[in-house]
């Protein structure tokens, strides 16, 4: 028997240092172990030195564990870099790549994407692929944009692979609201037909993602991945909420 199932994402990008980080971690797997709502799976991705911390204190509450990035070669003279088998060892099971900061920030090409989705699925970790059109405008625009970046990504992956693709307008990041939920459900029907030959993937929305959105959404999207506005773990166990009523009840399969 199995649902309609929902995913969460949470990013703390470099927001948290140590302390701040493991007193946040130590609130979400406390929420956790009262019980994540049923339909729901939720990953979390603090910075990279938190992780082996975060991975003990997530042990056990059904929480998985992400990193923001990683190199593309698995081991040697990088100086700097941290590696997909790195990031197992630590207990991570997902993996950010092609951040729309990495591709403004530190150049990013859709090359290098490519090349760290290939090193991800081959070394068992599931890719949290960030994808987005820069600038506000049709629907279809946006899904041509999310179309490229997509097949240039996704060149020369099995289908069967498991994958998260998530949508993060790159203007709405960092903003006060996010995308209009009329404008996130025209693009996400548009992006639902370009997984359509991927059965393991996901598709979650993110940008400006906080409590209140995901009812507005219903199944146009599987999940939401948040920044800033999951900071606060309170909000955070409202946004399951909400992803648990959306997932509406289990069918018999
Ligand atoms: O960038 C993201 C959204 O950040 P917000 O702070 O919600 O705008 C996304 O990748 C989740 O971190």
């Amino acid at each position: 028997m199995s649902g309609r199932t929902r995913l969460v994402g949470v990013s703390l990008k470099m927001y948290m240092g140590l302390a701040r980080t493991r007193e946040w971690m130590d609130a979400v797997a406390a929420a956790a172990r009262e019980g994540l709502p049923p339909g729901v799976g939720l990953f979390v991705i603090p910075g990279f030195l938190s992780l082996r911390e975060s991975a003990e204190i997530l042990d056990g509450t059904g929480v998985a564990l992400g990193a923001q990035n990683m190199f593309w070669e698995d081991a040697g003279a990088f100086t700097g870099e941290v590696s997909a088998p790195m990031l197992r060892e630590a207990g991570c099971r997902y993996v950010e790549i092609g951040h729309a900061e990495r591709r403004r920030l530190f150049g990013e090409t859709e090359e290098v994407v490519s090349l760290k989705m290939r090193a991800a699925i081959r070394n068992g970790l599931v890719p949290v692929l960030c994808i987005g059109e820069m600038r506000r405008g049709t629907p279809e625009q946006a899904v041509a944009e999310c179309a490229a970046q997509f097949a240039s990504a996704a060149e020369g992956l099995p289908a069967e692979s498991e994958l998260v693709f998530a949508w993060e307008p790159v203007w709405a990041i960092g903003a006060a609201e996010p995308a209009p939920p009329d404008y996130i459900a025209a693009v996400a029907g548009g992006l639902r037909t370009l997984l359509a030959g991927w059965p393991r993937a996901k598709l979650i929305y993110g940008g400006s993602a906080g409590p209140g959105l995901l009812t507005r959404l219903g199944d146009a999207v599987d999940g939401l991945f948040l920044g800033r506005f999951a900071h606060d773990v309170g909000a955070l166990r409202q946004v399951l909420t909400e992803a648990a009523a959306s997932a509406g009840p289990a069918v018999l399969q």
